[in-house]
């Protein structure tokens, strides 16, 4: 392309990615300069987004949100309201047999496991029960020693001693469940840090919630708020950047532009970042590097059963020996609070290998192995299946190999020139982290034009 053709566009601040992430920095930013948020797609949300179906909602990105911090600011500041999920129980449907997980005696005596598996459960539970209490730890040396240790492991280790196949089935389930991959494919902390938190009760996990209306409201709340300084159809081709500016390719629904700024945030996956900063020096090129992320596969189901049902109070299902490892129940959020309504909303996903296995079908395909499965937990649903939202994510949270998590994010906090990184992949990587990167790059940004126009 002729870079005369090129439009020419300034401002003061760009951020590059209207996820949770950029959405959050640019509403920080708003307050106080000039910014311009650059979405390459037709929508803002990146990896948040739902489907409104009637009474209900499904999410087919983030499912939950859990946390503390700007996420919940932001939707307090918009009156989002939320369905907590405190109350609400976690089962495993296993040969045929629900059995709630709150209570791990309950879980051992009445699931349908063999013998064996039932005593590696135990095993396998108390030590992530034991590794999760020692990350958490008051006393900040153990919590730090723990997680440095755990960073070095994979996280099949937590599996160490296993040998029957059906408690091998269900760790891969929750690994990929709550993350996205495989065992082996992560460091023993992430892994330690997801299912340590899923088999605390639902109550003790903070703000444990479904926002009204599906996750969506957060991110469509910030975008509505942000206006025409979002361009969506804008995906960044390029960024490069000097002392003091930073110069930002993209092409829009107006053509090629070359933008200008003094500072960047960029707020895209670690893939996509290294793909447009070719001029990455070699040490925040391979913290970026050393981010994977997990897949997930998802079929999400719109219900039309009339009165009580037997899953009302649970907010997911482990199903490891079904097509899929979860179900995760959206409306369990709306059950207690007046008569229940009709119908419902479910979601069916499977992560890691089984989401790779899910993959090579067709979506027609995925949507019929779903449903098939679906109806053998919960046959009542015969008839009563609406609508099917079959959704794959190739980008689920962000994960790290055994012994790159720290070195990556301690590179990542800190701002490149006038370049800061935002994203799920600067803490335990969550929606609320993704929120919490992008309050924190837009404060520190701030800071440093506060700092120049001191000088
Ligand atoms: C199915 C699923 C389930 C999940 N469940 C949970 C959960 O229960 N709880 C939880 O806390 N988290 C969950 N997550 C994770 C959570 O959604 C993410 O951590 C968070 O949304 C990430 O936000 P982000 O802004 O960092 O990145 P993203 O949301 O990925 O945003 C990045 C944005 O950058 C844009 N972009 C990329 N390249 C370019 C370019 N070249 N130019 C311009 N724009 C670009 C993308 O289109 C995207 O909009 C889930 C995610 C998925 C997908």
């Amino acid at each position: 392309m002729d870079s005369d053709l090129e439009r020419e566009e300034q401002c003061d601040v760009v951020v590059i990615g209207a996820g949770a992430a950029g959405l959050v920095a640019g509403s920080t930013l708003a307050e106080a300069t000039d910014v311009v948020v650059l979405e390459a797609a037709l929508r803002p949300g990146g990896r948040v987004e739902s489907v409104r179906h009637g009474d209900y909602w499904l999410n087919v990105g983030a499912q939950f949100t859990e946390g503390a911090g700007p996420l919940f600011d932001v939707m307090d500041r918009y009156g989002i309201e939320r369905g907590s999920l405190a109350g609400r129980k976690a089962a495993l449907y296993l040969k045929g047999r629900m059995v709630t997980t709150d209570s791990p005696a309950l879980l051992l005596l009445r699931s349908r496991m063999s013998l064996a598996a039932k005593v590696e459960l135990a095993r396998v539970g108390l030590r992530i029960r034991r590794t999760h209490a020692r990350m958490f730890s008051k006393n900040a040396r153990v919590a730090s020693e723990a997680r440095a240790r755990l960073d070095q492991e994979s996280g099949a280790w937590l599996m160490k001693g296993v040998r029957t196949d059906e408690m091998r089935d269900l760790f891969r389930a929750w690994s990929g469940q709550w993350i996205g991959c495989d065992p082996e494919e992560t460091a023993a902390t992430q892994l330690t840090f997801s299912i340590g938190t899923a088999l605390e009760k639902a109550a003790k996990v903070p703000n444990f919630a479904l926002p009204v209306g599906g996750n969506q409201s957060f991110t469509d709340a910030l975008a509505a708020d942000l206006g025409d300084r979002i361009r969506l159809g804008a995906e960044v081709t390029s960024v490069t950047w000097g002392d003091d500016l930073v110069t930002v390719q993209y092409s829009g629904t107006k053509g090629p532009t070359r933008l200008t700024a003094r500072r960047a945030i960029v707020a895209v996956p670690a893939d996509r970042a290294l793909a447009i900063m070719p001029g990455l020096p070699a040490e925040q090129r391979a913290a970026l590097d050393a981010i994977e992320y997990g897949r997930y596969v998802l079929a999400g189901v719109f219900t039309s059963e009339e009165g009580p049902q037997r899953w009302d109070d649970y907010f997911g299902v482990s199903t490891p020996d079904l097509s899929f490892q979860m179900v995760f129940n959206h409306a369990a959020a709306l059950r207690g609070q007046g008569p229940r309504r009709s119908g419902g909303a479910l979601v069916c996903l499977a992560g890691g290998s089984r989401a790779d296995e899910l993959n090579k079908l067709t979506d027609e395909e995925i949507e019929a192995t779903c449903v098939r499965d679906l109806l053998v937990l919960f046959p009542e649903l015969e008839g009563r299946i609406e609508r099917v939202v079959v959704k794959r994510q190739p980008r689920v949270v962000s994960y790290w190999r055994s012994g790159t998590r720290s070195t990556s994010q301690q590179t990542l906090r800190k701002p490149l020139g006038p370049i800061w990184f935002a994203g799920d992949y600067l803490a335990a990587p969550s929606l609320a982290a993704a929120a919490e990167s992008g309050h924190r790059a837009a404060t520190k940004l701030l800071q440093s034009l506060g700092a120049e126009a001191a000088r």
